[in-house]
């Protein structure tokens, strides 16, 4: 049904299409007529698979061509386009820019901050050596090349209420380290070889997926076990704070960045977030709609990488280059989330 809407209002007109995508926003993509073809690397996370799915919407199904190195579940698989690719392989990547002629990249593949930490040289080569990869491969074939970055990218040196785009960087996580080396690197392959790198940084993204190792996915297991048990065990503390989006949020602002005409840019990397909570009143909104609810606290190692993380986001800078804005607050999150894992459930 969404497809054929989508083909519906394509067929309408730029205007037309974009404005049924964003509600009330009108929003111009030079792209529609003439689609772009974009590979995902690390396609089977958290992101990746919505992110296709969001795509392919727009684009076409054939046109957004997922991959990873894990074995894709059926449904995925029978969805679209799906390819293996390591992106530690820079001449199977280049294969694949040449054969499936990708007009952009957005490279999803990455270890995430908690199981970063977990094996440090394995992080090493996917999130810095892969980089390396992809950054010369756009470089190469000319692509608009999207990074994304992360809270994770600030440090307890940072200011953390709010934290700033241009403020100190000195992450202890080598999820962080590797970063801000993607941020530093893109935005010097930019300004040395014009090539159109695009880097958000993330907060916590919230979806009904599984998330894929990081410090901010007690925002998601909790919706999973309370829905299952009524229980959880939160393993920060009660009043952890941190910046956090739900997936439409995040979906919408990558798409709008990507669109952006350069000209409107007035730099490479952005902050963007929608909220900003701690566990405790998070647990308190569900209550709302799961009176029976009861979460524990037992902190682990994460509280030491969460409690160097920003708390607030400053993402004015998005706001006033590219009008970004988020639809989703916390009470608006917790509805949306509640009714896509009961859905998932039954
Ligand atoms: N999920 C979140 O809350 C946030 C995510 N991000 C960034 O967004 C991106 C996607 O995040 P998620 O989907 O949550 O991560 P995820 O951990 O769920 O997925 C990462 C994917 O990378 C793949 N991968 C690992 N090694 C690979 C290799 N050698 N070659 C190809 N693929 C490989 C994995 O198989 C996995 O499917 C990451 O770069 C992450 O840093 C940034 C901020 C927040
Ligand atoms: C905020 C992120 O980058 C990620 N979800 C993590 O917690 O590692």
């Amino acid at each position: 049904m969404l497809r054929q809407m989508s083909r519906f209002f394509r067929s309408c007109g730029t205007r037309v299409y974009s404005q049924y995508l964003n509600n009330s926003y009108i929003f111009q993509d030079p792209n529609l007529n003439d689609p772009p073809r974009i590979l995902i690397t690390g396609s089977l996370g958290q992101l990746g698979v919505e992110v296709a799915r969001f795509l392919r919407d727009i684009y076409g199904r054939e046109n957004v061509i997922m991959s990873d190195i894990i074995k894709p579940r059926k449904e995925v698989f029978n969805d679209g386009p799906y390819i293996f690719a390591d992106i530690l392989d820079f001449k199977g990547l280049q294969e694949i820019v040449v054969t499936h002629r990708i007009d952009w990249l957005i490279h999803f593949s990455a270890l995430l901050s908690a199981i970063g930490e977990q094996n440090v040289p394995l992080a090493v080569r996917v999130n810095i050596e892969g980089v390396h990869n992809v950054i010369e491969l756009a470089k190469q074939y000319k692509l608009k090349l999207f990074i994304p970055s992360t809270i994770g990218a600030f440090g307890p040196e940072s200011p953390r209420n709010p934290t700033p785009n241009i403020t100190i960087q000195r992450p202890k996580t080598i999820y962080g380290v590797s970063k801000v080396h993607a941020e530093l690197l893109g935005e010097y392959y930019f300004h040395r070889y014009g090539l159109d790198f695009r880097c958000l940084r993330f907060p916590g993204v919230i979806s009904s997926d599984p998330p894929g190792g990081g410090t901010t996915d007690y925002a998601v297991a909790i919706f999973h076990d309370v829905l299952r048990t009524g229980r959880f065990e939160c393993y920060l503390r009660p009043d952890t704070r941190l910046p956090m989006m739900y997936i439409k949020d995040c979906l919408r602002a990558l798409w709008e960045y990507m669109v952006t005409p350069a000209a409107k840019l007035k730099r490479r990397v952005y902050n963007v977030t929608a909220m900003s909570f701690t566990p405790e009143e998070l647990a308190a909104t569900i209550a709302k709609y799961v009176p029976e609810i009861k979460v524990t606290y037992r902190p682990d190692s994460r509280q030491q990488i969460a409690d160097s993380w920003p708390q607030v986001f400053d993402d004015s800078a998005a706001r006033e280059d590219w009008s970004w804005h988020h639809k989703y607050d916390i009470d608006k999150m917790v509805t949306a989330m509640i009714d896509d894992i009961r859905r998932q459930y039954n």
